[in-house]
């Protein structure tokens, strides 16, 4: 079968694009099967076989599209923005370290404004005219997170954001990160609003699918002052929100115009908006020489795999398990620190009841973000019940059986179909953890088919 990826799995957020099956219906029981025969599976290879390849094309078509609609810059001039950025450290590992260079700064925070008050502005009500008259876009299906729109479809905003990428935000980027400008592709462009009176407030933890992304706040506010309800003051469009990171706990707020520049694959939140509504521009760039091989394989095996979007809702029922699962392992193989691979990979043997390798997996994405993944905990935690859940469950059905066999003896104390009876009373106790009564049992065999043994 050829291998299809949605195309929204591809899109910024990776792997929590718009899902084909957003309500997830949850998993209809499966028969279990013996699970030596699944455990021997092999991977489905020649599906994955021209993967590479594949990943490559998908990259090229990605570099392709970003050049139809959005700005690249010609040379590798500096651009305009000249304030600086503020490098925050990220410790060793946080990121794939094959895509980013040990002397790589992973989270830059701007010194000054890369967009001017009017660009400011002008994207914000764009976005609302937009929002109102078309309807809002959504990374995540399920109310209570942001609202969003594509620059790509606000023609007026595009033009501007076009010449703002040439003259300013890809050159800025691409020296502080030390890529070269004309190297970069806008792979979306979104502007996200959070709004604390509707409830869309807030974005769950996430990585982003881009090398690099680069947001820009909107608007004046969130002054961080560790109060809920903060009043605002006359500037202040917002209380609350910023972008919060896995890795250090710390939450980061941009004055208007300001921005944050990270590796994509930083595990980072919108923390939630309490009080008025947050605007940002958030651009997820790619490099044209630097493909994110095992940021597709993960996106592929989100997307065909059975991870709820939620830790709240029901397991999704799966496009595709063994594809989803082989290419978890190949995102997992490429980088070992993708905490992400390892949740999905667990959901994925959660959902065929293989506890055990789906608790190893949860305990990988615990351990990668530091006991900060909650979402991770609260899996793992699952994986463990499910555990205790099994083997009780399976006692009670030796409890059970037990009773049956004891009853059958009963009615017919002695006869030869009680041997059946004793034997398999005898398994029951054994499994029970009772080995007097099961001794006894064999006895009772072994006394019957005695006594059978001298009947002429
Ligand atoms: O609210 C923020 O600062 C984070 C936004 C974000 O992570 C995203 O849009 O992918
Ligand atoms: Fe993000």
């Amino acid at each position: 079968a050829p291998l299809r990826v949605s195309p929204a799995a591809m899109m910024a957020g990776r792997g929590f694009g718009r899902a084909a099956n957003p309500g997830g219906t949850g998993q209809p029981k499966k028969p279990r099967k013996p699970s030596s025969k699944r455990r021997g599976r092999a991977p489905p290879r020649q599906k994955i076989g021209s993967l590479e390849a594949k990943l490559l094309q998908e990259h090229a078509a990605s570099c392709a599209a970003a050049e139809a609609t959005f700005a690249v810059c010609a040379s590798d001039g500096d651009g305009e923005y000249a304030a600086g950025w503020t490098a925050h450290p990220v410790p060793a590992g946080a990121v794939s370290e094959t895509l980013y260079s040990a002397d790589q700064p992973l989270l830059l925070e701007s010194e000054g404004p890369l967009l001017s008050e009017s660009e400011c502005g002008a994207l914000t009500n764009a976005m609302l005219l937009h929002g109102a008259a078309g309807g809002w876009d959504s990374r995540y299906p399920l109310a209570g997170y942001t609202r969003e729109v594509k620059v790509s479809d606000m023609p007026a905003a595009l033009e501007m954001l076009n010449g703002a990428l040439r003259s300013t935000l890809l050159p800025a980027a691409a020296s502080a990160f030390g890529l070269e400008a004309s190297h970069l592709r806008v792979n979306e462009a979104l502007v996200v609003q959070y709004d604390a009176a509707s409830g869309h407030n807030a974005l769950p933890i996430h990585r982003d699918f881009s090398l690099l992304t680069m947001s820009s706040a909107l608007d004046a506010g969130g002054r961080q002052t560790g109060l809920l309800n903060v009043a605002l003051s006359p500037s202040d469009s917002y209380a609350g929100g910023g972008t919060w990171f896995e890795h250090s706990g710390e939450t980061l707020v941009c004055e208007r115009g300001g921005a944050l520049l990270h590796a994509g694959g930083l595990p980072h939140c919108g923390v939630p908006v309490t009080r008025g509504v947050r605007h940002l521009l958030v651009l997820f760039l790619l490099a044209a020489p630097l493909p994110l091989l095992a940021g597709r394989l993960q996106a592929i095996g989100a997307a065909a795999g059975t991870k709820p979007q939620f830790f709240s809702q029901p397991r999704r029922r799966p496009a595709d398990l063994a594809l989803s699962s082989a290419a978890l392992q190949l995102a997992i193989e490429a980088n070992p620190r993708d905490a992400e691979s390892h949740s999905q990979l667990g959901h994925n043997f959660a959902s065929e009841d293989r506890h055990a390798d789906a608790q190893r997996c949860f305990e990988a994405a615990v351990e990668l973000s530091r006991g900060r993944d909650f979402a991770a905990l609260v899996s793992l935690a699952e994986a463990q019940a499910a555990q205790r859940q099994h083997a009780a469950a399976l006692l009670e059905r030796y409890e059970e059986a037990g009773l049956l066999f004891d009853a059958l003896i009963d009615e017919e104390p002695g006869g030869m179909e009680d041997v059946e009876a004793w034997a398999s009373l005898g398994v029951c106790m054994a499994a029970l953890r009772q080995p007097e009564a099961a001794l006894s049992c064999q006895k009772q065999v072994q006394r019957i088919r005695a006594a059978s043994a001298s009947v002429p």
